[in-house]
């Protein structure tokens, strides 16, 4: 990869939240900063997005401040669910459904604890081909409960292992439901891409930019590099970095999420929130961390535009079954002079957000 100029199809990001109200205000404009024209919208707002009404307002929100961008709507997985809503759903054009683990991440309070009660749902789900977006974590043994799990010779579940842990659970659904399009999302480990590898071609998985960048040490004692699940070991790190250039069979593709917070919310006395925010630069980033991967050997240097197009867009506007880009405007990087923005604030100024990479070198992004 020696080119100082590509140009590729816009990007698809497969995974986005963009929140509401003030933020979603400040958000959403700067999708097409980051070359993205399609995003897969997720429903952890507060309260989520359990209806199909509630998924419709919210795109009427959305869809305003960026007239030229395509969303995805998604419906968060919750017990007031039913299949006459997953049928509601799939006719008003709902494209999928997020499950969270209850209480494993930002706004998760209302996820699924027990999967086996949500198979009516994920049956509807398959008859109407609708997408089970998976956040692929088991959530962490309370300390009180080591001594039971212990006894029955289970591990204990902390942020290092909640993946690895969680892959069962995949497996279980797709070996109940073999048609239903799953996406494990924002994998972070070797071994959720492998598992993902082995199953149908109906499973496939979203990788995040910052994952192609950082490891478990770069979260230590860094409240922005701080996300779910955790980025893990170096060769995790790589094992992403190449599953995206090699593509594994059309299963990879980019989905961001990019998660915004308040700095308020990240720094402080309290605990810092989950969620890097990485959407003015997605694509950008994805760009300088494949570039920074051959430079350090661990891929070839033969990464083509092709290939970068694939991870970016291609792959995953197959597996949503949406048109291919193929006529429509493209997006140039070139590698000079651009810096990711130390803050994003909003007009009136009460909302600070601070970039993944803040202040770093990265390439520069032209809508052709
Ligand atoms: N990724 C995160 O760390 N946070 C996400 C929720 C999620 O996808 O886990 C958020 O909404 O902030």
């Amino acid at each position: 990869m020696d080119f100082e100029k590509i140009e590729l199809a816009p990007t698809a990001d497969f995974h986005v939240h963009l929140r509401d109200g003030e933020m979603m205000r400040m958000v959403v404009p700067t999708i097409r900063l980051g070359g993205v024209d399609t995003v897969y919208v997720m429903p952890n707002l507060i309260p989520p997005v359990t209806t199909v009404e509630a998924a419709k307002s919210y795109l009427a929100r959305i869809q305003p401040l960026a007239p030229d961008v395509k969303f995805l709507m998604t419906l968060y997985m919750t017990e007031s669910l039913t299949p006459e809503i997953i049928d509601d759903a799939a006719s008003a054009g709902i494209t999928g459904v997020k499950v969270y683990p209850a209480g494993v991440t930002t706004n998760s309070q209302s996820g699924v604890v027990d999967y086996e009660s949500f198979f009516p749902i994920f049956e509807a789900m398959q008859r109407n081909d609708m997408v089970l977006n998976l956040h692929g974590e088991a959530p962490s043994t309370p300390s009180g409960n080591f001594i039971a799990s212990e006894k029955a010779g289970e591990s204990a579940v902390s942020v290092l292992n909640a993946e690895k842990l969680f892959l069962p659970t995949l497996h279980k659904i797709h070996n109940a439901f073999p048609k239903l399009r799953i996406v494990l999302e924002h994998c972070t480990t070797r071994d959720a891409l492998d598992a993902v590898l082995k199953c149908g071609p109906s499973v496939a998985a979203t990788i995040t930019a910052h994952h192609l960048w950082i490891c478990v040490d770069d979260v230590c004692g860094d409240a922005f590099n701080f996300c779910k699940p955790v980025a893990k070991t170096m060769e995790d790190r790589v094992a992403l970095v190449r599953a995206a250039v090699e593509g594994g069979n059309g299963k990879f593709f980019f989905g961001s999420d990019s998660a915004p917070h308040p700095v308020t919310a990240k720094t402080g006395v309290k605990k810092a929130a989950a969620g890097c925010f990485t959407q003015s630069c997605a694509t950008q980033l994805v760009i300088g961390a494949i570039e920074e991967a051959v430079a350090k050997g661990w891929i070839s240097r033969e990464v083509t535009a092709a290939s970068l197009e694939d991870f970016l867009s291609n792959r995953g506007r197959k597996f949503y079954k949406l048109p291919e880009h193929a006529h429509g405007r493209k997006i140039q990087l070139e590698r000079k002079g651009a810096k990711v923005p130390d803050v994003l604030k909003n007009a009136t100024g009460d909302i600070e957000v601070i970039p993944f990479r803040r202040g770093e070198d990265t390439w520069k992004l032209t809508w052709k």
